[in-house]
């Protein structure tokens, strides 16, 4: 629940959302509109996430669209992006990298041209580098992890700075979230992230439910709400040429991750070691969000799952049908 004075930011502005049927995207829509913002949902598809949002349909790899539908605009979220699995995102490098690379750069630019008050990018986790003392042999092109995605998300985030350094602009900010869940996802098991994958094939009635890895790999699970509203609070406060992360500052191992699942649904598990288990440890440090923006992650893992699991039961149609930016 964002503040009074948060949401009254918003009343009456015209807001464009990419991304805004995605996962953190309708959370976005959907207190954008309850505090009386006049909100145009950008997307491939249309896909209704609250009644008073208007649609655009167009593909913003586009830079004539992105100046179209920036014109005249007072705040971007720019959401979009693509969502793959760590087995995706280390094989189908290029369908990740260059329409992110595309998306990014139309929309960023065409907003700055269009003179938008402010927008928020949203980046990722991914755009960590863990290494400090730099050699030749950690940094080769083919070197494991090949985050491609990570990095496609980082170069729109040097934009952002450059426009900084360049314009002295510090209305355009940046978050990184971390493994985000929640009504809204992904859940093919082709492509999709740990939480729909699993949940989709319990569906489906796989059994035992096959489990990438050994079960150690520990992630940072954020219940897309929480995180939606730390992306408005984002805007509102500015990152001030920086970024701060919106993860739950919590790490979980995806043996926990299987337990918290098994703790309200029934079903019998192995691990699958034959299949990618991505870096060791992925954790965010939330406490710079906390303090600059006043984001309060308050979802715990048990009920952002339970929330993720009845809407993955009521809404079988939808996730089956919406198009993406990934190019195969
Ligand atoms: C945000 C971030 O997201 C991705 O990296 P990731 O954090 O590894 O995400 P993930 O959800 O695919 O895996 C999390 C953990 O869960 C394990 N796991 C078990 N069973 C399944 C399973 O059935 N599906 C999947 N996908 N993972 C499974 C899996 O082995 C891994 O240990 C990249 O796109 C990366 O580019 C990126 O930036």
């Amino acid at each position: 629940m964002l503040d009074k004075t948060v949401s009254e930011e918003f009343i009456g502005k015209k807001i464009l959302v990419t991304g805004g049927t995605g996962l953190i995207g309708r959370q976005v829509v959907g207190i954008l509109c309850d505090a009386g913002a006049r909100v145009k949902i950008v997307s491939l598809d249309k896909v209704i996430v609250h009644d008073h949002a208007e649609h655009i349909l167009g593909d913003i790899t586009d830079y004539n669209f992105c100046k179209e539908i920036t014109n005249g605009v007072d705040f971007v979220f720019h959401l979009a992006g693509i969502k793959g699995s760590i087995e995706v995102s280390r094989t189908q490098l290029a369908s990740h990298f260059v329409p992110t690379l595309m998306m990014n750069t139309n929309m960023l630019e065409a907003s700055r041209i269009n003179n938008v008050s402010k927008l928020v990018y949203t980046s990722s986790i991914g755009a960590y580098s863990n290494a400090e003392v730099f050699r030749e042999s950690d940094y080769r092109l083919d070197s494991e992890p090949m985050d491609f995605a990570g990095w496609a998300k980082r170069v729109a985030e040097l934009q952002v700075y450059a426009y900084k350094v360049q314009y002295d602009m510090e209305n355009f900010a940046i978050v990184r979230p971390c493994n985000v869940y929640g009504p809204g996802d992904n859940f093919d098991p082709e492509n999709a992230m740990v939480i729909p994958s699993i949940m989709c094939r319990i569906h489906n009635g796989e059994n035992p439910v096959k489990i990438w890895g050994d079960g150690t790999a520990i992630r940072d699970f954020a219940y897309s709400r929480d995180v939606a509203e730390g992306v408005i609070l984002a805007l509102y406060h500015g990152t001030k040429g920086g970024f701060v992360n919106l993860g739950s500052g919590k790490g979980y191992s995806v043996k926990e991750l299987v337990e918290a699942l098994r703790s309200f649904i029934n079903f019998n598990y192995e691990f699958d070691i034959t299949k990618p288990s991505g870096a060791p440890v992925r954790v965010m440090d939330i406490s710079l969000a906390k303090l600059s923006i006043g984001y309060a992650p308050k979802t715990s893992l048990v009920d952002g799952l339970k929330e993720t699991w009845e809407w993955f039961l009521s809404n079988q149609n939808e996730y089956q049908k919406k198009k993406n930016y990934f190019r195969s």
